[in-house]
């Protein structure tokens, strides 16, 4: 089932942000002000102790054991991390950043001909708004579904820049490729036959979204991109090359930057891999924050089952000592929850948990 909005939504005004940035407003617009407890600190860009772990996927291709043991802490501890020796050419990472951005950089006339409808998560523009009093992130955004070809609306596909569609085919190709991988790892990492979710999806479901995050004249009070978890299975996220640090992630109270490493692609644990495994592996929530002189391109594969799947923790997961946390459910179903709400922290997923009877 492809997730559609039934009902007319009214979402006021949504200024274009990079159309913002050109006016140079004295000041940054009511609607992208966050309450005081959700605006981001604005530390110095420093390396930290804690950056995410870091994998080689030349490594787990050898089934290295400690690779593979890498990847389970890696997933278990942090949810996120970054992998090398990905295996995608390199110039297929540069041609994407290059169409990307220079689509973002097309006049908003040319842009606005592929227009995401309020309440849609395809097209240029900005998903997850719902209401007219919701904060607006400081980003643009430019989403399509990718795979199964039921889910493309080539009307959005753009013209311009005229390699884009053939990039982005070739791109989404050889990331479908690295999530089938890494889905044998993350399995082989669980005690699980490598094939398992491989076999389980069916025909996965693939979207991309591409963020741009121009420069804000005050980044201490606005977020690039409200805190959330990935509805996906699994994704892949490319920082581009000379974008500024914006990725943070909620490790305990603290979010950690992910500083940006040459080459490499940046995963996460999606929802659905959390309810597969029970909870053994969990999404982690995430947001992105802006810089004042800065400007920053993301470009985001997510990869989950097919929508007519029925799914739940895997019962290889779940024994006494590990009781059945989530219930049973059709992914279409999820896919339609997630893009039919305001991007929310992790509560997006409670829609699958079952409430502990000691939680309150
Ligand atoms: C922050 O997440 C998203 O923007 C997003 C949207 C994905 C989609 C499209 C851009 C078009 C086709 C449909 C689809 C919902 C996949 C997240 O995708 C996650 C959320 C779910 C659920 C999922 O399967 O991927
Ligand atoms: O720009 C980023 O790094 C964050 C993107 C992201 O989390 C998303 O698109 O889901
Ligand atoms: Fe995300």
């Amino acid at each position: 089932m492809a997730p559609v909005p039934s009902l007319p939504i009214k979402v006021g005004h949504i200024d274009d942000v990079q159309e913002l940035r050109k006016a140079k407003p004295a000041t940054v617009p009511e609607r992208f002000i966050r309450d005081m407890a959700d605006r981001p600190k604005v530390v110095p860009n420093l390396s930290s102790s804690l950056d995410i772990p870091i994998i080689d996927l030349s490594k787990l291709m050898k089934t290295d054991k400690d690779e593979v043991m890498q990847l389970k802490t890696a997933c278990e501890e942090w949810g996120f991390f970054q992998v090398l020796n990905h295996g995608i050419d390199l110039n297929v990472v540069e041609d994407i950043e290059n169409v990307a951005k220079d689509f973002f950089m097309l006049p908003l006339q040319e842009k606005q001909k592929y227009p995401m409808a309020p309440g849609t998560v395809q097209g240029y523009g900005q998903a997850f708004v719902f209401s007219e009093n919701q904060k607006l992130d400081w980003c643009n955004m430019f989403a399509l579904g990718v795979e199964p070809p039921c889910i493309r609306n080539p009307k959005l596909w753009p013209s311009k820049p005229v390699n884009f569609r053939e990039t982005l085919e070739i791109y989404s190709r050889e990331v479908r490729k690295l999530c089938k991988t890494l889905l044998k790892y993350i399995a082989v990492s669980l005690g699980l036959k490598g094939g398992v979710f491989e076999e389980m999806f069916g025909v996965a479901v693939q979207a991309v979204r591409m963020n741009y995050y121009p420069p804000c004249s005050r980044p201490d009070l606005v977020l690039g991109l409200s805190p959330h978890s990935d509805g996906s299975a699994l994704t892949v996220l490319q920082q581009g090359k000379d974008s500024s640090v914006g990725l943070q992630i909620l490790k305990g109270q603290t979010w950690v930057p992910v500083q940006p490493i040459p080459n490499a692609l940046v995963i996460n644990i999606g929802d659905t891999l959390e309810v597969l495994t029970n909870g053994k592996y969990k999404s982690v929530e995430h947001r992105a924050v802006t810089h004042k002189e800065r400007d920053r391109l993301s470009i985001v594969t997510f990869y989950a089952p097919s929508y007519d799947i029925e799914l739940g923790p895997m019962a290889e997961l779940v024994d006494e000592k590990n009781p059945c946390r989530y219930r049973r459910y059709n992914h279409g179903e999820y896919s339609k929850h997630y893009v039919t709400n305001k991007l929310q922290g992790k509560r997006t997923l409670d829609f699958a948990k079952i409430q502990s009877k000691t939680s309150n």
